[in-house]
């Protein structure tokens, strides 16, 4: 606070503290505003709305079970409700590297919501005792980051990566004919078709999705009901499954308590776990975006296999460049995304006896993450993939050049003797039937018509069906 700012003072259980006159929030939130001024980065609205969520779904039920007056119930929930809705991030001021358990971010959720109820509805809204009671930080919290979670994942990442998966496949489908020389080790190995790499890169987007669905009941088992230590001390029996009940009916999540509140609030393994998901999705996307981009390279130096959209200009300084940008971003944000999980991992194994003292970060990391794959993910099939063209003569030259072609003659002449061909083709610049020829293998060995059919490039991607 400036010295001329206008200040209020307001009470804790440690005594005064000088809040600004306007903020909605109260004394815990400003002794966290001053112990913490690290990243200068608040927690994730998804987080804030989150917990606004909690706090409105604990409202409404314990109001119906007489355990909160109406009235007040009512001005908790409308005030959690715009919270949730984002109409008070402004009001959520502290810092993501605080308190492990979120304690200050979930009294600033506490006080917030008090305040704008009390403004409300003219009567006294204490945070502890109206809006955090009977919870916990140490169950509200890390509930909260399970629902944004679980939210962002399948409103968000889940819709971005099939959409991905999608574009890769129409790619798979319009590039089925197109066929060019297969690499491993990065060199020139036996034909594939430009549709059967696309088809391999929508499988891995998938692949993706069903790890992400296979994970989110571990990740939707909330310790919402543990309260201090995970044995529910304070809390009347069923009132947390009943919240659940509520968040999972109102949000259209899968939600559920956990079934056991030692492991659901002394560990954050399945927070982990998500966040391996997410790290092997980066790691997948890094190597599609790198083979697209390899396989745009030029244009007169490179592979120049396929055309990617021009996007922008490429060069400050080389006229008429122009890069390939937009998987660039997709491998930044991959490594953003291996970043944030070694912070989760390490966050993760910060366990001790009772609670997770991690939170803040693990929350910071997994929802950026969420954020930045499904951002990115979009980006990439509507701006790239979805407008690539392959060079069509360019492909089938490379198969037809590359010495893998071959191999189906080890059946023929043997392995030692389709070597000398490959590197006599090679030496001399010949083609392989070429060399086939001169080196009088027709017809003793094979007939000019089988030679003919085992050296079709396109038939060599599909030899299943020979
Ligand atoms: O904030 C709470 O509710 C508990 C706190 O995290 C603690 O365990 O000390």
């Amino acid at each position: 606070m400036t010295g001329s700012e206008k200040t209020r003072v307001e009470h804790d259980s440690m005594g005064e503290v000088r809040v600004p006159a306007e903020a909605k929030w109260r004394a815990q939130t400003q002794r966290a505003v001053e112990n913490f001024p690290i990243s200068g980065r608040p927690i994730d609205p998804a987080l804030i709305a989150a917990l606004a969520l909690i706090k409105g779904a604990s409202a409404r039920e314990r109001a119906e079970r007489g355990d909160l007056d109406q009235a007040k119930a009512e001005a908790i929930s409308a005030a959690a409700a715009s919270v949730a809705d984002g109409s008070w991030n402004g009001e959520f001021p502290i810092d993501v590297f605080q308190t492990g358990s979120g304690t200050s971010s979930n009294m600033n959720a506490n006080e917030v919501i008090a305040t704008l109820a009390q403004d409300a509805s003219g009567e006294p809204v204490h945070p502890n005792d109206d809006v955090n009671d009977p919870f916990s930080s140490n169950d509200q919290f890390p509930a909260a980051i399970h629902i944004a979670a679980v939210q962002s994942v399948t409103r968000d990442l889940i819709p971005a990566l099939t959409h991905l998966a999608k574009a890769l496949s129409d790619k798979q489908v319009g590039f089925s004919e197109v066929v060019k020389s297969g690499r491993t080790h990065l060199m020139d190995a036996t034909p594939v078709t430009l549709g059967q790499e696309f088809g391999g890169y929508a499988a891995q987007v998938r692949f993706g999705v069903d790890r992400l669905e296979s994970v989110l009941p571990r990740v939707g088992s909330l310790p919402l009901g543990g309260t201090a230590v995970g044995t529910g001390i304070n809390a009347p029996a069923g009132l947390a499954a009943a919240v659940i009940a509520r968040l999972a009916d109102e949000l259209g999540l899968p939600l559920t308590e956990a079934t056991n509140h030692f492991e659901a609030q002394g560990a954050r393994d399945s927070l982990v776990e998500l966040s391996g998901v997410l790290r092997t999705l980066a790691v997948g996307l890094t190597k599609i975006a790198n083979d697209i981009r390899w396989m745009g390279s030029g244009p007169r130096t490179g592979l120049t296999e396929i055309f990617l959209p021009d996007l922008q200009p490429g060069s400050s300084i080389m006229p008429g460049k122009v890069n390939p940008v937009l998987a660039e971003a997709v491998c930044q944000v991959c490594a953003q995304v291996v970043g944030n999980d070694a912070a989760v991992a390490w966050g993760g194994a910060a366990g001790n006896f009772e609670l997770n003292v991690m939170l803040p970060v693990i929350a910071r990391n997994l929802l950026e993450s969420i954020a930045l794959l499904s951002k990115v993910s979009v980006l990439f099939a509507d701006r790239c993939v979805s407008g690539i063209t392959a060079d069509v003569d360019r492909c089938r030259e490379f198969a037809e050049s590359s010495p893998s072609i071959v191999t189906p003659l080890n059946h023929y002449v043997g392995y030692d003797e389709a070597a000398a061909i490959a590197k006599q083709s090679l030496k001399e610049r010949k083609t392989i039937r070429e060399v086939v020829i001169q080196r009088g293998h027709v017809p003793d060995r094979i007939s000019e018509a089988d030679l003919d059919r085992v050296l079709d490039v396109l038939s060599m991607t599909r030899p299943a069906s020979d």
